[in-house]
């Protein structure tokens, strides 16, 4: 069986508190993009993960989650996947999440189990705070440390400028920076607003991450990213995740486009991509 594992972005991304187990309780709005890895599965004698693209560790994302599957549901089975990488790591844009959703997806599919979104998005989570909204794959708010997902009903579609620099960032090392003192909290009900009005305006105006400060911390070399993309038209710059992917916006897709044929002469990774669908 053939599937796409799609990347994500969060619009908003607000860090609640830091909970007793030292994740943080969020509280963020997040849509699928058109960066995909490709993925191949089929049932073999033993679990095998193999990855075109990218060196995984060992315990990477596709082979927990076939352990979750295999001990949820005692399943007898075992899976070959092959992933083609496409989603750079360390780049806010939920590579690993995506791979380990869409094989959670065509496991239950090739063993005939159907299961409700709700309990998925709790037995997912065991993998990564963002593999429940890759699972759902659609606009959405997102709460919890990522499993409580409200869907958005939109139909929105933009295009975007993503740059992902030649350094990624740590999830973990983002996360253990934040303090609760520091008085940054964007406004998430009116970035959900936005989305539901396909208001433009209001989002640039509302749009906002609350690790972005901190990814500036820690790697300094963003704010020339901000500028290069800025000096190349774009609007609005607005990272994403955990970093190091910055996103750049503009509704002009003349803008778009020459921000894209100027910041590929100076990053590896540039592309357009399609929010929301
Ligand atoms: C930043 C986001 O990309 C926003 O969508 C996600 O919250 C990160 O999701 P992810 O990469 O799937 O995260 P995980 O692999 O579950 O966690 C990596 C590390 O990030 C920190 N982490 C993650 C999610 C969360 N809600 N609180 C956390 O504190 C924890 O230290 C954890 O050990
Ligand atoms: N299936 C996988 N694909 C990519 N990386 C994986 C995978 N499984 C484990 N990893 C490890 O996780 C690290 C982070 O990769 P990932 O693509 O999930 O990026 P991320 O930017 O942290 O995602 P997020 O947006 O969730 O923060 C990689 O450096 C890699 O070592």
């Amino acid at each position: 069986m053939q599937v796409q594992a799609r990347a994500k972005i969060n619009l908003a991304l607000d860090v609640v508190e830091r909970m007793d187990n030292g994740y943080h309780s969020l509280d963020m709005i997040m849509a699928p993009i058109s960066i995909y890895d490709e993925i191949e599965i089929e049932k073999s004698d033993c679990d095998m993960v193999e990855c075109e693209g990218m060196k995984l560790p060992e315990n990477n994302t596709v082979s927990k989650m076939i352990q979750v599957l295999k001990d949820t549901y005692h399943l007898d089975s075992s899976f070959k996947v092959s992933i083609k990488k496409h989603i750079p790591a360390q780049a806010g844009l939920g590579g690993g999440s995506a791979d380990a959703a869409a094989v959670c997806k065509a496991i239950l599919k090739m063993e005939g189990i159907e299961e409700t979104e709700e309990n998925l998005y709790e037995i997912t989570k065991q993998v990564g705070a963002d593999v429940p909204f890759c699972i759902h794959d659609k606009w959405a708010r997102v709460k919890g440390i990522g499993e409580k997902i409200t869907p958005i009903e939109s139909d929105w579609k933009f295009d975007v400028v993503v740059v992902k620099p030649d350094f990624g960032i740590s999830t973990a090392n983002a996360f253990s920076k934040w303090k609760e003192s520091r008085p940054f909290h964007p406004d998430v009900d009116l970035v959900e607003s936005s989305i539901r009005e396909e208001n433009m305006d209001l989002l640039y105006q509302t749009m906002a991450n609350a690790l972005e400060p901190i990814a500036f911390e820690i790697e300094p070399e963003l704010n020339q990213v901000k500028m290069d993309m800025e000096d190349a038209g774009l609007v609005r710059i607005l990272m994403s995740g955990s970093g190091s992917s910055m996103l750049g916006f503009s509704v002009d897709e003349d803008v778009i486009l020459n921000a894209y044929e100027q910041l590929k002469e100076k990053y590896d990774f540039v592309k357009i991509i399609h929010v929301g669908g």
